[in-house]
Protein backbone atom coordinates (compact mmCIF):
# COMPACT_ATOMS: atom_id res chain seq x y z
CA UNK A 1 0.00 0.00 0.00
CA UNK A 2 1.30 2.97 -0.96
CA UNK A 3 1.32 6.04 2.13
CA UNK A 4 -0.75 8.50 1.84
CA UNK A 5 0.64 11.82 1.06
CA UNK A 6 3.68 10.43 -0.07
CA UNK A 7 5.60 11.73 -2.95
CA UNK A 8 7.83 8.93 -4.30
CA UNK A 9 6.83 5.64 -3.76
CA UNK A 10 7.56 1.71 -4.42
CA UNK A 11 5.92 -1.64 -3.58
CA UNK A 12 7.43 -4.90 -3.48
CA UNK A 13 10.74 -3.99 -6.14
CA UNK A 14 12.45 -7.01 -7.22
CA UNK A 15 15.49 -6.58 -9.18
CA UNK A 16 17.89 -9.66 -10.16
CA UNK A 17 21.34 -9.68 -11.72
CA UNK A 18 21.78 -13.21 -12.94
CA UNK A 19 21.62 -14.78 -10.12
CA UNK A 20 22.20 -12.10 -7.35
CA UNK A 21 18.90 -10.72 -5.84
CA UNK A 22 19.62 -7.35 -5.59
CA UNK A 23 15.96 -6.14 -4.13
CA UNK A 24 13.64 -8.76 -3.08
CA UNK A 25 10.16 -7.54 -2.61
CA UNK A 26 11.59 -3.87 -1.53
CA UNK A 27 9.07 -1.47 -0.01
CA UNK A 28 9.62 2.61 0.78
CA UNK A 29 8.18 5.96 0.61
CA UNK A 30 9.44 9.46 1.35
CA UNK A 31 6.89 12.87 1.49
CA UNK A 32 8.07 15.84 0.71
CA UNK A 33 10.31 17.85 2.52
CA UNK A 34 11.41 14.31 4.46
CA UNK A 35 15.10 13.36 4.60
CA UNK A 36 15.14 9.60 4.50
CA UNK A 37 18.42 7.64 5.31
CA UNK A 38 18.93 4.38 3.78
CA UNK A 39 20.90 2.27 5.41
CA UNK A 40 22.70 -1.51 5.85
CA UNK A 41 25.33 -3.61 4.88
CA UNK A 42 28.01 -3.13 1.87
CA UNK A 43 25.29 -5.21 -1.18
CA UNK A 44 22.16 -5.19 0.49
CA UNK A 45 20.74 -3.47 -2.66
CA UNK A 46 20.66 0.11 -1.04
CA UNK A 47 21.93 1.73 -4.73
CA UNK A 48 19.99 -0.54 -6.52
CA UNK A 49 17.06 0.48 -4.81
CA UNK A 50 17.86 4.60 -5.00
CA UNK A 51 18.66 3.38 -8.76
CA UNK A 52 14.80 2.28 -9.39
CA UNK A 53 13.36 5.15 -7.42
CA UNK A 54 14.60 7.28 -9.24
CA UNK A 55 13.72 5.55 -13.08
CA UNK A 56 17.52 4.86 -13.48
CA UNK A 57 17.24 0.45 -13.27
CA UNK A 58 13.64 -0.51 -14.48
CA UNK A 59 13.02 -3.66 -11.89
CA UNK A 60 11.98 -6.89 -12.70
CA UNK A 61 8.54 -6.89 -10.92
CA UNK A 62 7.16 -3.84 -8.51
CA UNK A 63 5.60 -0.25 -8.93
CA UNK A 64 7.28 2.81 -8.07
CA UNK A 65 4.84 6.01 -7.92
CA UNK A 66 5.86 9.28 -8.35
CA UNK A 67 3.36 12.17 -7.65
CA UNK A 68 0.16 10.07 -8.93
CA UNK A 69 2.41 8.80 -11.76
CA UNK A 70 3.86 5.36 -11.87
CA UNK A 71 7.33 5.95 -12.87
CA UNK A 72 8.02 2.19 -13.90
CA UNK A 73 5.11 1.87 -16.93
CA UNK A 74 6.45 5.25 -18.05
CA UNK A 75 8.83 5.13 -21.32
CA UNK A 76 12.49 5.98 -21.49
CA UNK A 77 12.17 9.09 -22.86
CA UNK A 78 9.55 10.72 -20.40
CA UNK A 79 11.44 8.85 -17.68
CA UNK A 80 14.47 10.39 -18.46
CA UNK A 81 12.62 13.72 -19.10
CA UNK A 82 11.51 13.49 -15.32
CA UNK A 83 14.68 12.68 -13.71
CA UNK A 84 16.07 16.10 -15.59
CA UNK A 85 13.53 18.37 -14.85
CA UNK A 86 11.80 17.17 -11.31
CA UNK A 87 15.30 15.25 -9.84
CA UNK A 88 18.26 15.81 -8.31
CA UNK A 89 21.44 14.02 -7.72
CA UNK A 90 24.61 13.51 -5.15
CA UNK A 91 27.16 10.85 -5.85
CA UNK A 92 30.17 10.18 -3.55
CA UNK A 93 32.59 11.72 -6.03
CA UNK A 94 30.97 15.08 -7.07
CA UNK A 95 31.44 14.36 -10.99
CA UNK A 96 31.97 17.62 -12.16
CA UNK A 97 32.67 18.07 -15.25
CA UNK A 98 36.57 18.65 -15.46
CA UNK A 99 36.89 21.12 -18.29
CA UNK A 100 34.07 23.99 -16.89
CA UNK A 101 34.91 26.14 -13.87
CA UNK A 102 32.47 25.71 -10.81
CA UNK A 103 29.48 27.83 -11.68
CA UNK A 104 29.46 26.73 -15.21
CA UNK A 105 28.99 22.78 -13.52
CA UNK A 106 26.52 24.63 -11.55
CA UNK A 107 24.45 25.94 -14.22
CA UNK A 108 24.69 23.36 -16.68
CA UNK A 109 21.41 21.93 -15.83
CA UNK A 110 19.73 25.24 -16.54
CA UNK A 111 21.53 25.43 -20.10
CA UNK A 112 20.79 21.88 -20.40
CA UNK A 113 17.02 22.70 -19.75
CA UNK A 114 17.65 26.05 -22.53
CA UNK A 115 17.93 28.51 -19.95
CA UNK A 116 20.16 31.35 -21.50
CA UNK A 117 23.90 31.38 -19.70
CA UNK A 118 23.47 34.95 -18.03
CA UNK A 119 20.39 33.74 -16.40
CA UNK A 120 21.69 30.18 -15.53
CA UNK A 121 24.85 31.61 -14.22
CA UNK A 122 23.28 34.40 -12.39
CA UNK A 123 21.31 31.22 -10.32
CA UNK A 124 23.95 29.10 -9.93
CA UNK A 125 25.80 31.80 -8.26
CA UNK A 126 23.08 31.99 -6.05
CA UNK A 127 23.09 28.17 -5.34
CA UNK A 128 26.88 28.62 -4.83
CA UNK A 129 26.73 31.28 -2.42
CA UNK A 130 24.38 29.40 -0.20
CA UNK A 131 26.20 26.32 -0.34
CA UNK A 132 29.36 28.55 0.89
CA UNK A 133 31.31 27.71 -2.32
CA UNK A 134 30.73 30.95 -4.43
CA UNK A 135 34.98 31.99 -3.99
CA UNK A 136 35.60 28.62 -5.86
CA UNK A 137 33.45 30.27 -8.92
CA UNK A 138 35.63 30.18 -11.50
CA UNK A 139 37.78 27.75 -10.78
CA UNK A 140 37.91 24.46 -12.20
CA UNK A 141 36.85 21.37 -10.26
CA UNK A 142 40.60 19.66 -10.39
CA UNK A 143 41.98 23.15 -8.88
CA UNK A 144 39.30 22.95 -5.31
CA UNK A 145 39.02 20.77 -2.56
CA UNK A 146 37.11 17.59 -2.05
CA UNK A 147 34.59 19.72 0.05
CA UNK A 148 34.04 22.44 -2.28
CA UNK A 149 34.06 19.67 -4.76
CA UNK A 150 30.67 18.70 -2.97
CA UNK A 151 29.46 21.76 -1.72
CA UNK A 152 29.43 22.50 -5.53
CA UNK A 153 28.09 18.97 -6.54
CA UNK A 154 24.74 19.33 -4.37
CA UNK A 155 24.40 23.18 -5.52
CA UNK A 156 24.67 21.74 -8.91
CA UNK A 157 21.74 19.28 -7.89
CA UNK A 158 19.50 21.74 -6.02
CA UNK A 159 19.74 24.64 -8.93
CA UNK A 160 16.83 23.26 -11.16
CA UNK A 161 15.31 23.20 -7.27
CA UNK A 162 14.47 19.49 -7.82
CA UNK A 163 11.25 17.75 -5.70
CA UNK A 164 12.98 14.49 -5.27
CA UNK A 165 17.23 14.71 -4.29
CA UNK A 166 18.89 11.60 -4.68
CA UNK A 167 22.34 11.85 -2.91
CA UNK A 168 24.33 8.47 -2.73
CA UNK A 169 27.42 8.08 -0.11
CA UNK A 170 27.51 12.32 -0.77
CA UNK A 171 30.25 12.58 2.34
CA UNK A 172 31.94 9.08 1.53
CA UNK A 173 35.17 10.74 0.03
CA UNK A 174 35.56 13.18 2.43
CA UNK A 175 36.72 13.82 6.03
CA UNK A 176 34.14 14.16 8.77
CA UNK A 177 34.40 17.77 9.49
CA UNK A 178 33.26 18.77 5.46
CA UNK A 179 30.95 15.89 5.57
CA UNK A 180 29.01 17.52 8.43
CA UNK A 181 29.19 21.12 6.57
CA UNK A 182 27.84 18.89 3.14
CA UNK A 183 24.55 17.74 5.08
CA UNK A 184 23.95 20.63 7.00
CA UNK A 185 23.65 22.56 3.55
CA UNK A 186 22.25 19.89 1.71
CA UNK A 187 19.41 19.31 4.39
CA UNK A 188 18.58 22.86 5.06
CA UNK A 189 18.39 23.77 1.12
CA UNK A 190 16.18 20.47 0.83
CA UNK A 191 13.82 21.67 3.85
CA UNK A 192 13.82 25.40 2.87
CA UNK A 193 12.80 24.24 -0.81
CA UNK A 194 10.83 21.20 0.87
CA UNK A 195 12.26 18.83 -1.37
CA UNK A 196 12.35 14.75 -0.73
CA UNK A 197 16.11 13.78 0.09
CA UNK A 198 16.77 9.56 -0.54
CA UNK A 199 20.10 9.92 1.27
CA UNK A 200 22.07 6.25 0.53
CA UNK A 201 24.83 6.20 3.39
CA UNK A 202 26.39 3.76 5.78
CA UNK A 203 27.46 6.44 8.30
CA UNK A 204 25.30 6.64 11.19
CA UNK A 205 27.00 10.25 11.53
CA UNK A 206 25.12 11.13 8.29
CA UNK A 207 21.86 9.60 9.14
CA UNK A 208 21.64 11.60 11.76
CA UNK A 209 20.50 14.33 9.88
CA UNK A 210 17.60 12.36 8.32
CA UNK A 211 14.07 12.60 9.84
CA UNK A 212 13.80 8.38 9.55
CA UNK A 213 15.77 5.87 8.88
CA UNK A 214 15.17 2.41 7.00
CA UNK A 215 17.32 -0.50 7.07
CA UNK A 216 18.19 -2.55 3.50
CA UNK A 217 18.75 -6.24 4.39
CA UNK A 218 19.12 -8.83 1.56
CA UNK A 219 17.10 -6.74 -0.89
CA UNK A 220 14.37 -5.84 1.85
CA UNK A 221 13.68 -2.38 3.49
CA UNK A 222 13.10 -2.31 7.21
CA UNK A 223 11.75 1.12 8.80
CA UNK A 224 13.33 1.77 11.82
CA UNK A 225 10.84 4.13 12.94
CA UNK A 226 10.34 3.55 17.01
CA UNK A 227 12.80 0.66 16.48
CA UNK A 228 16.21 3.10 17.22
N1 LIG B 1 25.03 -3.65 -12.51
C1 LIG B 1 25.17 -4.74 -11.75
N2 LIG B 1 25.54 -5.91 -12.26
C2 LIG B 1 25.67 -7.02 -11.51
N3 LIG B 1 25.43 -7.05 -10.17
C3 LIG B 1 25.07 -5.90 -9.59
C4 LIG B 1 24.91 -4.70 -10.33
N4 LIG B 1 24.54 -3.71 -9.45
C5 LIG B 1 24.46 -4.29 -8.24
N5 LIG B 1 24.79 -5.61 -8.31
C6 LIG B 1 24.76 -6.56 -7.18
O1 LIG B 1 23.55 -6.43 -6.50
C7 LIG B 1 23.75 -6.49 -5.08
C8 LIG B 1 23.26 -5.17 -4.46
O2 LIG B 1 24.13 -4.10 -4.90
P1 LIG B 1 23.97 -2.59 -4.44
O3 LIG B 1 25.02 -1.81 -5.14
O4 LIG B 1 22.56 -2.18 -4.61
O5 LIG B 1 24.29 -2.70 -2.88
P2 LIG B 1 24.65 -1.56 -1.83
O6 LIG B 1 23.88 -1.88 -0.61
O7 LIG B 1 24.44 -0.23 -2.44
O8 LIG B 1 26.20 -1.82 -1.60
P3 LIG B 1 27.39 -0.81 -1.15
O9 LIG B 1 27.03 -0.31 0.21
O10 LIG B 1 28.58 -1.71 -1.12
O11 LIG B 1 27.46 0.25 -2.20
C9 LIG B 1 25.23 -6.74 -4.88
O12 LIG B 1 25.41 -8.13 -4.68
C10 LIG B 1 25.87 -6.27 -6.16
O13 LIG B 1 27.05 -6.98 -6.43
Amino acid sequence: MIPAGSLLSAVGLRKSYGPTRALDGADFSVHPGEVVAVMGPSGSGKSTLLHCLAGIVRPDEGVVTYDGRRLTDLPDAERSALRRGEFGFVFQFGRLVPELTCVENTALPLRLAGLRRKEAEARALDWLERLDAADVRDQRPGEVSGGQGQRVAVARALVTTPRVIFADEPTGALDSLNGERVMELLTAAARETRAAVVLVTHESRVAAYSDREVIVRDGRVRDMTGVL
